[in-house]
């Protein structure tokens, strides 16, 4: 078979902007070239829903190579302090710092440590560091059967790993080549041959790392009973303009008494503090009940989840119909999807929280998880309501545990974003299972703060065609509550700026600082750390467990800031964010939209500060500035001037054929900010 050889001296174009930075910062001796194909590495190794079966564990060795012959690693080694902020159990987040370069690692807590050399390595299979290799993938693939694990060798070329494994004051060095297995046409990390003191080792006693399959906290508890708490600016919902198109819209509510919502509702309603509506469960709730298709934007943090969750609560309540299930599979009434593992738990919180003292039954399914365990879950009582990520529901599909003989409901959270060129084909899947009812005999029902209108053209062929549509503010404009603020800075002061702006803060307690990738997300947390900021990240090269712990610490206020990749932007409702910061700005305006709605919800006050920079962030200002006016927030002059530049160059040249009398096929990229995550 024909290897692929990423070869270190065709750097990855790949735009870059930090990383230069933080090797500048910290006298890192390598060049930006390698740096860039290291980045380009983790890409194809990267595990996400989508990209690997989700019972495959990664089976990772490695064989260290030798860059590492350098001074400064050589006299380091010996004086790493221990800062404040490394706690010494595995499920907290903390650092350890040394002085020289810069040593990254990520292994089975939630810390960074820095220290001399430079290394860094996440659990999911990945090592990273310098050297280059090529080699095979092997995935260690959970055996659900027999419960045990068996090796399954990826073929093909794919991934490039490199590593030096430098970590807690070892070094080693070695040459390392290994290609990242691919199965399933998607990438999913290879193994290393690792030796500490430097040799080869044989491959029948490399070690092997298999990692139990991860089995989340339940979502049962009283925790979860606590949302965010309105605030000042709750009142302003009365006054923002609603429209509502289709044949027949059943009338708005104006309170949840009068809705017709059933008693146990109500009650678990005022249990949690919910007392007036807002806006978009005024309408949404009717047009749900009395069973009309539904497509709804409304503005972030404005109480999407529940709009749809009482009504089809109601529905199933009021109407029970059987619940079918065995031991081999079970027949879900309700499917909700949702793009991110953590949104999904969310959403299954909700349904939980609003559930109570009902025999509604509710399930979940994301990646990064027991399959084993999730299965059994669903097996043991049904599913009523079962919400789940695009990959590891059509994994369940497959193997017959989920079919949809039996759905009444159908709901896109995150609408847009599902219906995009990443998750499209993961819908179409679903949609078009032999088992799931046609248009006419099941409710759909999409919901998201962004819709742009081709998708909702597209969205338009899932739904019935007198479905009703409600808009509740401008689609897609920015919450009024978020004071945005947008700085002039470029890509090697970034580092510099951020620091300033969490000192200037009172208490940078609930600050998500957003990066456009996982590395510079761990370069960030472990730098922010070592200037004693307490910090955590997420980003879709962290396991699962890392992931849900980053959080939890977070939300408990272990951990002043979270950094964040897209992975974070959308859906999540945390109490007390009081701050967003773009580091890098996302690619596409809606994604900002999501990204500051993080802070400034249901009524409360937010902030959000944006680093602009003119020579990579340039094509965003027409539509940054579109949205900070709707906002009615203030203009720098420097975005008007950055606006101009772009709108008075010449259009981009779409690469389209001149001739329009031949066939065009197009096939569907995954978008980078998906590669990313
Ligand atoms: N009527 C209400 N009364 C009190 N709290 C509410 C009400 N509606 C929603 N909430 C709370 O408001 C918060 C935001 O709700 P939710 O997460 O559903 O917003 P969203 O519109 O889906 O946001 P996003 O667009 O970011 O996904 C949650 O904590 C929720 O519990």
């Amino acid at each position: 078979m024909e290897e692929t050889v990423v070869n270190s001296s065709d750097a990855n174009k790949i735009n870059q902007p930090a990383v230069g930075e933080w090797k500048n910062d910290e006298n890192i001796s390598y060049n930006d070239n390698y740096e860039q194909n290291i980045v380009e590495t983790l890409n194809d190794t990267t595990l996400n829903d989508n990209s690997v079966p989700e019972n495959a564990v990664i089976e990772t060795q490695e064989e260290n190579c030798g860059f590492s012959n350098n001074d400064n690693t050589q006299n380091t080694w010996g004086t790493e302090i221990e800062s404040k902020y490394h706690y010494g159990n595995k499920s907290n987040s903390g650092y350890r710092k040394g002085t020289g370069g810069y040593n990254k690692s990520n292994n089975d807590n939630n810390s960074y440590e820095n220290s001399y050399g430079y290394d860094s390595i996440s659990n999911n299979g990945h090592v990273r560091g310098r050297g280059r290799g090529r080699g095979r993938g092997i995935i260690k693939r959970y055996d659900e059967e027999n419960e045990s694990f068996r090796d399954e060798y990826g073929s093909d070329s794919g991934g490039y790993n490199r590593g030096v494994n430098t970590a807690s004051g070892r070094r080693g060095r070695g040459f390392n080549r290994g290609r990242g297995g691919r199965r399933d046409q998607s990438a999913s990390g290879g193994w290393y041959e690792n030796s500490e003191d430097g040799h080869k080792k044989n491959e029948n006693d490399r070690p092997t790392v298999s990692k139990a399959p991860y089995i989340p906290p339940d979502i049962e508890n009283e925790e979860s009973i606590a949302g965010i708490e309105a605030g000042l600016n709750f009142d302003k919902y009365k006054t923002i303009e609603v429209k509502v198109s289709g044949i027949n819209p059943p009338k708005s509510i104006t309170s949840f008494p009068s809705s017709g919502l059933r008693t146990i509702l109500l009650d678990n309603l005022s249990y949690c503090n919910f007392s007036t509506p807002t806006p978009v469960q005024n309408y949404a709730i009717p047009i749900i009940i009395e069973g009309r298709d539904l497509m709804a934007s409304a503005q972030t943090g404005s109480g999407k989840t529940a709009a749809y969750v009482l009504p089809i609560l109601h529905n199933l309540l009021k109407q029970p119909t059987q619940l079918v299930y065995d031991e081999h599979h079970c027949e879900p009434h309700v499917v909700i999807i949702a793009p991110t593992r953590e949104l999904v738990s969310q959403i299954s919180e909700c349904v939980w929280k609003f559930s109570k003292g009902t025999d509604i039954k509710n399930g979940l399914l994301y990646g990064g998880t027991s399959v084993y365990h999730q299965k059994s879950k669903i097996l043991q009582r049904g599913v009523h309501i079962l919400t789940a990520t695009p990959g590891r529901l059509l994994d369940f599909v497959e193997k017959g545990i989920v079919t949809f003989s039996s759905v009444k409901f159908f709901v896109l959270d995150e609408a847009d974003r599902m219906l995009d060129m990443g998750f499209k084909p993961d819908i179409e899947q679903v949609l078009t299972n032999s088992t799931m009812p046609f248009i006419e005999s099941r409710q759909t029902i999409m919901f998201s703060a962004t819709f742009p209108s081709e998708i909702q053209h597209m969205a338009t062929s899932y739904l019935k065609s007198d479905y009703i549509f409600v808009a509740v503010g401008e689609i897609g404009g920015a919450c009024k509550d978020v004071v945005q603020t947008v700085m002039e800075v470029t890509k090697f002061k970034k580092k510099n700026i951020l620091l300033g702006v969490l000192k200037e803060m009172e208490n940078c307690q609930g600050t998500i600082v957003f990066v456009e990738r996982k590395k510079v997300a761990d370069y960030t947390a472990a730098y922010l750390s070592e200037v004693d900021f307490p910090t955590t990240s997420i980003h879709g090269a962290r396991e699962q467990p890392e992931r849900e712990q980053a959080l939890r610490d977070f939300k408990t206020n272990k951990m002043k800031i979270l950094v964040a990749t897209a992975v974070a932007a959308r859906g999540l409702d945390i109490k007390g964010v009081n701050y967003v910061v773009n580091f890098d700005l996302p690619k596409t305006i809606d994604e900002y939209v999501h990204r500051i709605g993080r802070t400034g919800r249901l009524g409360n006050a937010g902030k959000a500060i944006s680093f602009f920079d003119p020579e990579f962030d340039g094509p965003l200002a027409p539509e940054l500035i579109r949205i900070l006016k709707q906002a009615d927030q203030e203009v720098p002059s420097f975005l008007n001037d950055a606006a101009e530049r772009i709108l008075a160059s010449p259009a981009i040249d779409n690469f389209n054929d001149i001739r329009t009398n031949v066939d065009v096929t197009s096939n569907l990229v995954a978008t980078e900010e998906e590669e990313e995550w």
